[in-house]
């Protein structure tokens, strides 16, 4: 993703704990166990030194150790367990909320409006997902364990060393500060390292991404080693964040070390003078600096925790921004036009399958690809959608699916507004069958199956007939189970669209939207595409963007585009008397294919 369209600043680089707390939503109650099990186990940490003050006590004034010895293993072996189970729930805590990150990510990125997509690089978003999760899932799980259970480590020690001697702890408070002022200045620049990380892996995904999906025209442009190069840019800058992290992580950890190591130096010195003065005793001594001992602990995972959690605020930022994007929304809106009726008056006997009424849209505000189109298809009708390359064919398909909204008029089906019922139901009653008719990687049933996982042998059956598949399915060795391959790419461009029209026709759809294969076809796919196509509008309507000659003769109804206008609609013969756009977008079929740009002369005005 763009950082400016995704506002990735370091501006909010001060709120990644507040952050990380939002992610414990949901999860209370692990969290409130996880607090109650390392409270237990710190109380049973920190009763320890006082235990042995107790037996120094006791040997110095010669009583029994033996009691204050047992309850000292006893208390060594209660805090190895609850320490054991509490680090188990944290962990636990983590792996559940990055379970959720991940599972919300998945429905989100799956559910984002088409326009989101157009913007953003597919590979980033791949990133996003498994990449960034995953280093979310490292940080959210140690940064957790470690800031929980060094907070709670902390305080009781802290309480207990005030009590024992408030003056010592005022020295090591002094020590502790000097070591916080060095963490917190390498803090920021940890998360700006996360960040650079972070955002090159996501382009070295969008880049590998871009390099595997077109990896024929890689090869046959030897562009292999130019592929290397630019992907492997994006693992360098990569590997520079990640090393400048690492190098002022480095510097956290010796900072505490320092800091405590010198506090238990000053204090042995000091604390040293005043037994030697008799103003102290030996047990207090040994006491406090157990908890010197002990605090080496909490401090260092409260100071490692919040520079983990910089680490990962890189990583959250990416994530947070994909779930903030808005999703489709399957909401019906009021934006419906009365049920349909003919401008004048006295209603028409039955509505058309599929109407445009002055539809208006473009995919960036003041460049309208469709200027007020207008047509109908009526039920059963076979329709072909023709002009030349650009034109806004796919356009008119990507509106019927709702991929896109127009930004003026009505596209009614059946009479109703598209907008009046769902987009899920609304996709239900129509079909598409793309151009490039994608198959999944999967077997040829489960690519057949794929609207409609629960049909029947019956079912499955007819639409195989239908799209002219029996051959086809016959002659492989495995027949329906057989492997399509990656993108299909096991099966020839006929099969693909026929595996593809099978598929739509499985849903019964009451319109099927067909963007016919340019490439040329022999001369047995064509007539067994063209087969398909009629029995196909025997079941439904059939809206084609036609690119053939045998096609567009086949239709009953023509409509032919430019510049984002119908310019003309009819039969074949009443366009070769009527049309002279028409005539001119045949001989350039004739001549090569309707592909063509357009002639200067037939393009539209703006607006
Ligand atoms: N997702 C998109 N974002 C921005 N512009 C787009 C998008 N899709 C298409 N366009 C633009 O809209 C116009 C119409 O495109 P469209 O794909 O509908 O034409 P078409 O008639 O189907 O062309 P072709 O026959 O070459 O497939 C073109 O100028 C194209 O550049």
């Amino acid at each position: 993703m763009k950082p400016e369209a995704t506002g990735e600043t370091g501006e909010r680089s001060r709120t990644a704990p507040l952050d990380f707390l939002r992610l414990l939503h949901g999860h209370r109650r692990w969290v409130a166990l996880a607090v109650l099990l390392t409270l237990g186990a710190s109380a049973l940490s920190l009763a320890q030194p006082l235990l042995v003050k107790q037996v120094i006590e006791s040997t110095a004034s010669g009583s029994s150790i033996g009691p204050a010895l047992a309850l000292l293993v006893v208390l060594f072996l209660a805090q190895a367990l609850v320490q054991g189970l509490a680090q188990f729930v944290l962990a636990r805590t983590g792996e559940g909320i990055v379970l959720g990150i991940r599972i919300g990510l998945i429905k989100h990125v799956l559910r984002l409006p088409m326009a989101v997509y157009d913007r953003h690089r597919i590979g980033d978003l791949i990133s996003r997902t498994s990449t960034d999760s995953t280093t979310l899932r490292l940080l959210v799980a140690e940064g957790f364990t470690e800031a929980i259970t060094g907070a709670i480590g902390l305080i009781g020690i802290v309480v207990l060393m005030v009590w024992l001697d408030w003056l010592m702890f005022l020295v090591v408070l002094g020590m502790v500060a000097i070591a916080t002022v060095v963490v917190v200045s390498v803090l920021h620049g940890i998360e700006v390292a996360s960040l650079l990380t972070q955002r090159a892996t996501g382009a070295m995904t969008a880049d590998l991404e871009r390099a595997l999906g077109a990896i024929r025209t890689v090869r046959a442009s030897r562009a292999e080693q130019r592929e290397t190069d630019r992907i492997a840019g994006g693992a360098r800058s990569a590997y520079v964040g990640s090393v400048r992290m690492a190098k002022l992580d480095a510097v956290v950890a010796p900072a505490i070390q320092l800091a405590v190591k010198g506090s238990f130096v000053v204090v042995l010195l000091i604390g040293g003078m005043r037994v030697a003065d008799r103003q102290g005793s030996i047990a207090d001594l040994a006491a406090f600096l157990l908890y010197m001992i002990y605090l080496v602990e909490p401090i260092g995972m409260l100071f490692q925790s919040l520079s983990t959690m910089e680490q990962g605020v890189g990583a959250y930022r990416r994530v947070t921004e994909v779930l903030e994007l808005p999703t489709e929304q399957d909401a019906v809106s009021a934006a419906g036009a009365p049920a349909a009726g003919p401008a004048g008056g006295g209603g028409r006997p039955r509505a058309p399958a599929l109407e445009f009424r002055d539809v208006w849209f473009g995919y960036e505000p003041r460049r309208p690809v469709l200027r007020g189109v207008t047509f109908e298809a009526p039920e059963h009708s076979h329709v072909a959608l023709i002009g030349s390359s650009g034109v806004g064919k796919s356009t008119v398909f990507a509106l019927i699916e709702r991929f896109y909204d127009p930004d003026r008029g009505h596209i009614l089906f059946g009479g109703g507004d598209i907008r009046e019922i769902g987009r899920a139901a609304h996709r239900a009653r129509v079909g598409l069958v793309e151009q490039h008719a994608p198959v999944l990687y999967g077997t040829l049933r489960e690519n057949l199956t794929y609207a409609v996982p629960d049909a029947g042998p019956e079912e499955l059956d007819r639409v195989v007939e239908l799209a002219h598949l029996t051959d086809l399915i016959d002659r492989l060795p495995e027949g329906l189970e057989t492997d399509a391959g990656e993108h299909g790419m096991a099966l020839s461009g006929g099969e693909r669209q026929r595996i593809a029209i099978a598929r739509a026709l499985l849903a019964r759809p009451r319109l099927l939207l067909l963007d016919e294969p340019t490439a040329h076809l022999d001369a047995v796919s064509e007539a067994a595409l063209r087969r398909s196509m009629r029995e196909t509008a025997r079941e439904c309507t059939l809206l084609v963007i036609a690119h053939r000659m045998s096609t567009i003769r086949a239709a009953d109804l023509i409509v032919v585009l430019d510049a984002g206008r119908v310019v003309a609609t009819g039969s074949h013969g009443e366009l070769l008397d009527s049309s002279e756009h028409y005539r001119s977008l045949i001989r350039a079929q004739q001549t090569g294919d309707l592909r063509v740009p357009r002639a200067a002369g037939l393009k539209g005005g703006a607006g």
